[in-house]
């Protein structure tokens, strides 16, 4: 490969590539296996679509190290065979004064040949980076990969495009340096074209790359503490007595730990049995707390197990109130089941429909909060599950936006406007796709009453308003995104909604579903802006007050109450009047069919009168 560049490094030994190779992979591998004996309640929560995720980090194999250790055994034993009878001593010294300077001697002569062959180079090659012809690729393709090539080559590349205009090569485009970007960084890191094509969007090159790099590290270990049962002070002390080294995760966070290191499994201890605390990654503790669910409260997880944020939930809640746990693939029931058992989770009623039935079920605009935290493509956790680079393409995305509308209309019906204390729905995914995540919120803006609100969290970065030819409503700026390179934890979306009236409460028809194929395409750009979220302040309060009336239920059960199903607005005929003469021709024949009709009737009567008898 030809790579041509500023610092030119010698090129290592296949041996050596395949050592830095293996060492990510090993490590890799070390992480999981440092989990596997816990349950992983991370793991659980990236479920795609299909269901139970990849596990595929468990089939890596640590080759590379134990070839290693087979390497360094295999010396001491030279070694000891090399420690003979004392008689051999003097010829072994010699021996090994003249095996040393030969070995002297070898060195010195690879040294100059490297140093030979670099200068070589450098007459060679000019002193800016190239892009390789297209005979060069070919020529690369035949060999094996040479993956210090291609990271020095990737690093040209975005060195080049952070200062295009100055550092590009004459007649070279951008796109051109793009390609070849897709190309090298889907080889070096092992991303299929459509992801890491998705990736190349939606980043400059400098924090594409740090994005990249994050993904191939593990995220710090996060626990929380079950309020329910302890506090994070008295846990904190127990787990450091038992060799487990941490710390409170964040100013953000109340209930939160990060473990730096530990001498005995962290998902074993006596306290994880006990149900003091929930293994539960950084990012997910987010939608709950934008959730922030009151005491009392009816609040439905649409998407619960294994069950983290239900029983975040309940904790909040101090178990009070109901939750609705619901969990559509059954063979998910049992964890979710025993963490709310293990936690002391008292308030929940488990539940298993698919999310889209669930209004049907537990009733429309019944519930004062609803957290969907959505089934998605777990294109934010690729540090956790390295399969996500490779198996999702664009069709499976499409599938997860396309199952996410129809999940968040479903959670806004259940949603009581009129809630005295909430009115809302938060939604999260564990993706960075903008079509399951502010393509989702713009489409649930567009259909219903509702509106975004502030995720309550002071950081995080404002999601996209106009993505590529998309422009998405002004207020997606109020949703948050959360980055493995920026805040230290998987890739994560956050939104809250606001239901402003449940006029809009219908459930989602066989025709909305029609649309929702339609509007998630990416290809058509999406011009509407929502109609729906600018209805004028008085005329809200006149809804609202409507809604009111028909809606007191003051049980505690979720009952069905009063629906207002006016047909989607967008289905609405406009009035149009008719022409005068038509209006007067159709009064005439009306009040001619009157006169006819009577004139019967008074024919009949009198010829009842004139036959008693009949
Ligand atoms: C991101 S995970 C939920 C993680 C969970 N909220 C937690 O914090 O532990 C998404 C879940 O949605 C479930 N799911 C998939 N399709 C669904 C559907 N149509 N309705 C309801 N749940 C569904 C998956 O089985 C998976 O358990």
């Amino acid at each position: 490969m030809v790579v041509k560049g500023k610092k030119l490094q010698k090129k290592p030994s296949r041996k050596e590539q395949s050592k830095e190779f293996l060492s990510v992979k090993s490590k890799k591998k070390n992480d999981i296996l440092s989990e596997s004996d816990m349950e992983d309640e991370e793991m659980e929560e990236q479920q795609s679509l299909d269901g139970d995720g990849g596990n595929s980090g468990s089939d890596l194999s640590s080759d590379g190290d134990d070839t290693f250790a087979g390497d360094v055994l295999q010396g001491s034993d030279d070694e000891e065979k090399g420690s003979g009878s004392d008689s051999d001593l003097d010829s072994d010294d010699s021996d090994v004064e003249k095996k040393s300077r030969a070995i002297d001697d070898e060195k010195e002569r690879e040294e100059k040949e490297a140093l030979d062959e670099l200068q070589l180079n450098i007459k060679e090659q000019p002193d800016e980076f190239r892009l390789p012809t297209q005979e060069e690729l070919e020529e690369e393709a035949r060999g094996p990969p040479d993956l210090t090539g291609l990271k020095q080559r990737i690093k040209e590349v975005v060195r080049v495009l952070s200062n295009f205009s100055s550092l590009r090569q004459e007649g070279a485009t951008r796109k051109q340096y793009i390609e070849q970007l897709k190309m090298d960084l889907g080889s070096y890191y092992g991303y299929n074209e459509f992801l890491i094509s998705s990736l190349v969007e939606m980043f400059p090159p400098v924090e594409l790359m740090e994005l990249i790099e994050a993904f191939e590290k593990p995220r710090p270990i996060t626990l929380r503490t079950n309020t329910l049962k302890t506090r994070r002070r008295d846990l904190a002390g127990v787990l450091l007595n038992r060799g487990i080294n941490l710390d409170p995760l964040s100013k953000w966070s109340k209930v939160g730990l990060v473990v730096y290191d530990h001498q005995v499994p962290y998902g074993a201890t006596p306290e994880y049995m006990a149900g003091h605390y929930m293994v539960q990654s950084a990012s997910s503790f987010l939608p709950v707390m934008a959730l922030a669910p009151q005491e009392k409260e009816r609040v439905v997880d649409m998407a619960a197990s294994p069950g983290g944020k239900t029983t975040y939930i309940a904790a909040l809640m101090k178990n009070t109130g109901i939750i609705y746990a619901n969990e559509m693939k059954e063979q998910r029931l049992t964890k979710l089941t025993s963490n709310l058992q293990r936690l002391g989770v008292t308030n929940t009623v488990v539940c298993s429909y698919d999310g889209r039935e669930l209004p049907k079920v537990l009733g429309h605009n019944t519930a004062d909060r609803v957290l969907l935290d959505a089934p998605c493509s777990g294109t934010g956790v690729i540090s956790k599950d390295e399969s996500v680079k490779t198996s999702k393409n664009a069709v499976d995305v499409q599938n997860c936006s396309r199952l996410q509308k129809e999940l968040i209309l479903a959670a806004i019906d259940m949603v009581d406007a009129n809630s005295k204390s909430g009115g809302y729905v938060v939604y999260s995914t564990c993706s960075m796709m903008v079509i399951e995540n502010e393509d989702v919120i713009d489409y649930a803006l567009k259909k219903r009453d509702v509106k975004l609100v502030p995720c309550g969290l002071d950081f995080g970065r404002p999601g996209f308003v106009r993505f590529r030819e998309r422009r998405f409503h002004p207020s997606l700026e109020k949703t948050r995104r959360f980055y493995p390179h920026v805040h230290n934890m998987d890739g994560f979306f956050v939104a809250k909604l606001k239901k402003m009236s449940n006029s809009k409460g219908v459930p989602a028809a066989a025709s909305e579903v029609e649309e929702v194929v339609e509007e998630g395409s990416e290809i058509e750009p999406s011009t509407t802006e929502n109609p729906e979220a600018e209805i004028p302040k008085p005329q809200r309060k006149e809804m609202l007050k409507k809604g009111n009336k028909s809606s007191t239920t003051n049980n505690g059960s979720l009952k069905r109450k009063n629906e207002e199903k006016p047909a989607p607005k967008e289905k609405r005929k406009k009035f149009k009047p008719l022409p005068r003469e038509e209006i007067s021709k159709a009064r005439e024949d009306k009040r001619q069919a009157l006169r006819e009709a009577k004139k019967k009737a008074t024919t009949k009567s009198a010829s009842k009168k004139a036959r008693p008898g009949v």
